[in-house]
């Protein structure tokens, strides 16, 4: 058995390989019992595909506790197309193995909903939506809601309040200092939000041509290394995951972390030893779910509305104030807190 499984707690993993594109398509359906799972398609490099199926089955389970923590009628799920180490996935194969993957989606009959992912853009889901039906985040002329990252963001941007009124006990972020570490989709973003709201920005990404994202909001910019450990109020990481090991928590100065990129934790550990250094941690899967909450109004009877959705993402701050509380109360750590609420959730249903 191999020991980095996840829970093998799911209800459906889908292996078929593309007849297309000669390429593994994989879904991992982890629960539907609040409603369909929705989780994106990773296209992505494997050194062999069991570790995709893996990366699927650990990712569509996080889902499944991001829609219950945001009380979303979704369940968790993820796709993922498994790429040779090397491979660039482009032109025609591309298309292929897209179009194979919709397939795959359409067999689950509805069970599985695709969105984007790493590896996947805008325009790649019109061909998906080819093959299946069961897609999400399609252009908003197509019926869909469109790119979830700036719904992500407002999201993020009310954890990062919420976090700093439990932390400092003022909800403004005029003259907080904050680093934030990736300005892609999301992190530009964030940033972008918390400029406006009065915050002193220290922005780092491994990509130098951000730099001219920093000038324009008027923010300091240095190294992702130097960022991590920068003295700040909050630190908000919006690139990859699995950075906070036990390695870098002694070396943090700042005194909370709200940010989207998923997976923060190397290990559930880690959250213990945040809260023994008295860093508010904000669970990630807690902070993220602006995306999935837009996505689920679009998939509601009545059609896409970005006011409903705006409303309801901004509901993350309350759950996250909750999850919050109950940690104090129950002297745990918010992960802890959060899995709880998730469970909770699950129960009722
Ligand atoms: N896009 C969404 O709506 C959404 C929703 C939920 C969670 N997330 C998560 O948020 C994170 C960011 O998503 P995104 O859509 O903005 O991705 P993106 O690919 O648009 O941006 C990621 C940015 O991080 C930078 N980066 C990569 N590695 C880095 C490193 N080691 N140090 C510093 N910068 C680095 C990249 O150069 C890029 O600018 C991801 O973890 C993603 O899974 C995104």
């Amino acid at each position: 058995m191999d020991p980095l499984l996840p829970p093998l707690d799911h209800e459906e993993l889908y292996v078929r390989r593309g007849p297309r594109s000669g390429l593994p398509t994989i879904v991992a359906v982890h629960s539907t019992a609040r409603g369909p799972a929705l989780g994106g398609c990773r296209v992505w490099n494997y050194d062999d595909p069991t570790l995709a199926a893996r990366d699927a089955l650990r990712l569509a389970r996080a889902m499944t506790y991001k829609a219950a923590c945001a009380d979303q009628p979704l369940g968790g799920g993820k796709g993922v197309i498994a790429l040779p180490p090397g491979l660039r996935l482009t032109g025609r194969r591309r298309r292929a193995a897209l179009l194979d993957f919709g397939e795959t989606v359409e067999q689950l009959a509805g069970r599985y909903v695709t969105a984007e992912d790493v590896g996947i853009g805008s325009r790649d889901m019109p061909v998906i939506a080819q093959t299946t039906s069961h897609v999400s985040g399609l252009a908003r002329s197509r019926g869909g809601s469109g790119d979830p990252s700036p719904f992500t963001a407002l999201g993020v941007e009310t954890a990062i309040r919420t976090t700093c009124a439990r932390v400092f006990g003022d909800a403004s972020l005029a003259g907080r200092s904050i680093a934030i570490v990736g300005l892609g989709h999301v992190g530009s973003r964030v940033a972008a939000r918390c400029a406006r709201a009065g915050a002193r920005l220290l922005l780092a990404d491994v990509d130098p041509a951000k730099r001219a994202l920093a000038d324009e909001l008027g923010a300091r910019w240095t190294t992702p290394a130097r960022a991590l450990t920068a003295k700040v109020d909050l630190l908000s990481p919006c690139a990859l995951g699995g950075f906070l090991d036990e390695a870098i928590v002694p070396r943090l100065r700042c005194r909370a972390i709200a940010g989207a990129a998923n997976n923060q934790l190397a290990t559930d550990a880690v959250a213990g030893l945040l809260a023994m250094r008295g860093i508010l941690w904000a669970p990630d899967f807690v902070v993220s779910a602006g995306g999935i909450v837009n996505i689920a109004v679009e998939l509601e009877p009545g059609g896409y509305d970005a006011a409903v959705a705006r409303r309801r993402v901004r509901a993350i701050g309350a759950t996250l104030d909750e999850i919050f509380s109950a940690a104090e109360a129950q002297r745990t750590t918010p992960l802890a807190a959060a899995v709880a609420l998730g469970e909770q959730r699950l129960a009722a249903v």
